[in-house]
């Protein structure tokens, strides 16, 4: 165990933020906490980093963090020194420490190519795109061997691919320096790619915690659902002739859980197609509710009779 989090609360004013949360994390391990704006993300994040005190509970390191392991955190909007280049701005940490000047441009040099930054170490970070620079920001993290990097929406700035690449990037980059991580988003998408498990925050407090998959595929609440993803609620009836199971008091099932076939005769008629690249939205309307179904293999048009399928995964 690096880290274990026990009871922990905080409100602001008499308004509760974080209500009773408690996990642990292992050595080396990558989490990522998601929830809706203002559930207290970031300040779960400032409380691990010691920036924010909690109103009861605990936070215990199973190493505590050092000057030469410290805990780094990297926020959304990267914080780089305007006025240094690339360079210097991976640099600093180790300058701070009075490392020696050959092995400082060892370092650095050795960060600036695994980052993929070479080329740019006399570049000023305006002179960056906004993944060169979160990209800088997060190479000048690791250089000083945190014990543990805690990275506030790390992808925010960055558009949709470039985030997903980016969320593969740091988890290789994770793994291969072993660095405890802890991220938060808005995005469960970056939070699976990037993560061992993933913990999620509503109103009532830290509701689920669990490895991606185990989160995705059985979640502890709809509410859990349908944060990490849109659900299609179905009457019981509609249910029991696909062979649905009641979870959490409700019968539902994900888009790309349902297949479609064309069938004169079938139970749904499909009312929206929409073409998203690597799969295809339908609206389908069968027994009186509106259904969505995600898939890459299927022809069928708007008006066309279809049957549907459950595939439990
Ligand atoms: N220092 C503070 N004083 C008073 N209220 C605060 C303070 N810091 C945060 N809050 C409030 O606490 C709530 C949680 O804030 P926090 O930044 O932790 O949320 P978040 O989940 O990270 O949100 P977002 O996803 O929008 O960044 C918000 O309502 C915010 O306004």
């Amino acid at each position: 165990m690096f880290l274990e989090i026990k009871k922990l609360n905080k409100a602001f004013g008499n308004k509760p933020i974080l209500k009773n949360i408690s996990f642990t994390v292992e050595e080396g391990c990558a989490v990522s906490f998601v929830g809706p704006s203002g559930v207290g993300k970031t300040t779960l994040l400032k409380i691990i980093a010691g920036l924010e005190e909690p109103d009861s509970g605990t936070v215990n390191f199973g190493n505590l963090p050092s000057k030469e392991n410290p805990i780094i955190l990297v926020f959304q909007d990267y914080l780089l020194f305007p006025t240094l280049t690339v360079f210097e701005n991976v640099a600093f940490g180790l300058r701070t420490r009075k490392v020696s000047g050959k092995e400082i441009e060892k370092r650095v040099m050795a960060h600036l190519e695994y980052f993929q930054l070479a080329e740019k170490r006399k570049a000023y970070p305006a002179a960056l795109s906004a993944g060169q620079r979160q990209r800088v920001a997060i190479a000048r993290a690791m250089i000083v061997n945190p014990a543990m990097l805690l990275l506030d929406e790390p992808f925010a700035n960055l558009d949709r691919n470039l985030k997903l690449r980016t969320a593969e990037f740091i988890r290789d980059t994770q793994k291969e320096f072993g660095v405890t991580t802890i991220a938060v988003t808005h995005d469960q998408e970056e939070a699976f790619l990037m993560s061992d498990k993933v913990g999620v925050i509503l109103e009532g407090g830290l509701a689920q915690f669990a490895p991606p998959r185990e989160i995705y595929g059985t979640p502890i609440s709809l509410d859990v659902a349908r944060f990490l993803g849109p659900v299609n609620i179905l009457p019981e009836a509609l249910a029991q002739k696909l062979g649905v199971h009641k979870q959490n008091g409700e019968y539902y099932t994900r888009p790309e859980n349902l297949q479609i076939t064309a069938c004169a005769e079938g139970i749904g008629e499909i009312k929206e197609a929409i073409f998203a690249g690597h799969y295809v939205k339908y609206t389908i309307e069968a027994e009186g509710v509106s259904l969505i179904v995600f898939t890459s293999d299927s022809d069928v048009r708007c008006g066309d009779r279809v049957n549907l399928v459950f595939k439990n995964q």
